[in-house]
């Protein structure tokens, strides 16, 4: 398969921190792959995600390169890349049907009327199994669950077509089932659109469930990256080996 993105040598630090806040990343993704990024809570997950995506804030500084061989043009937010943030209920506009929310996305980046936007986005809200998608539509957030925002959230992410999507801790908020239902939409939705995937979580056991290929995170550094299959039977480092056992003494 072709590179989609490469990072090389990927560094950021926030402006007044001690530490970087990611530091030496070399990382290369295929189209179409689905890619873990998995680390305990500050290891850099984020930044990465964020990095990637071109959402970081003016506070950061950015050394290493970020290239996208699978693209003739920069990457661009929204076309090029969806990304599904892990709060639904902060990243969806309290004062704006959700239809237009996605009917937006559209709109901006496909060269497309707002009847047509519109139209498209009942569509959209209809992939990610929602209800009623034409009268929900014309709801807000507040009238949905957190996984139903979720959904929207999603909807919007993906209608543009990106060949990238990028979740972060997406589903961390959401109770178990409404978890494991997300995950399931994702992994429908980046197989039926051949759209690559990074899926940024602290739950190897989610992340081993989703993803071709995981790379471990600690304090800011890559510590490992291999298949999914090899990482789970043999764990180079001590620390996925770690972060293997918790999970499976979790699961006991
Ligand atoms: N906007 C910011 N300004 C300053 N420091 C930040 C900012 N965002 C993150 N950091 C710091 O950068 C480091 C990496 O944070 P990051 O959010 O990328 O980690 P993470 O692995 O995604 O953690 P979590 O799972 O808790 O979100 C942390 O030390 C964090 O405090």
């Amino acid at each position: 398969m072709s590179a989609l993105l490469e990072l090389r040598g990927l560094g950021v630090r926030y402006s007044g921190a001690a530490t970087a806040a990611l530091e030496g990343v070399d990382l290369a993704l295929a189209a179409g792959e689905r890619l873990a990024v998995i680390g305990e809570s500050g290891s850099g997950k984020s930044t990465l995600a964020r990095a990637i995506a071109g959402l970081l804030p003016r506070t950061a500084r950015l050394h290493g390169t970020i290239t996208w061989p699978g693209l003739d043009h920069p990457a661009r937010n929204g076309r090029d890349i969806g990304f599904v943030f892990q709060d639904p209920g902060s990243s969806l506009d309290p004062v704006m049907a959700l239809g237009d929310q996605v009917a937006e996305v559209a709109h901006a980046n496909l060269d497309m009327g707002w009847r047509a936007a519109r139209r498209l986005a009942v569509e959209l809200l209809d992939r990610v199994k929602l209800p009623e998608p034409a009268a929900l539509a014309r709801a807000y957030a507040h009238q949905l669950s957190g996984g139903q925002k979720q959904r929207v959230a999603i909807a919007a992410a993906i209608v543009a077509r990106p060949k990238l999507l990028i979740a972060d801790e997406a589903t961390s908020a959401l109770d178990t089932i409404v978890q494991a239902e997300i995950v399931a939409l994702i992994r429908a939705l980046v197989t039926e659109d051949g759209m690559a995937l990074i899926f940024v979580s602290h739950d190897i056991g989610l992340a081993a469930n989703l993803a071709d290929r995981i790379a471990v995170f600690r304090h800011g550094r890559m510590v490992e990256q291999a298949t999914t299959a090899a990482l789970v039977a043999r764990p180079r480092t001590d620390y996925s080996r770690a972060l293997l056992v918790a999970h499976l003494g979790l699961e006991a």
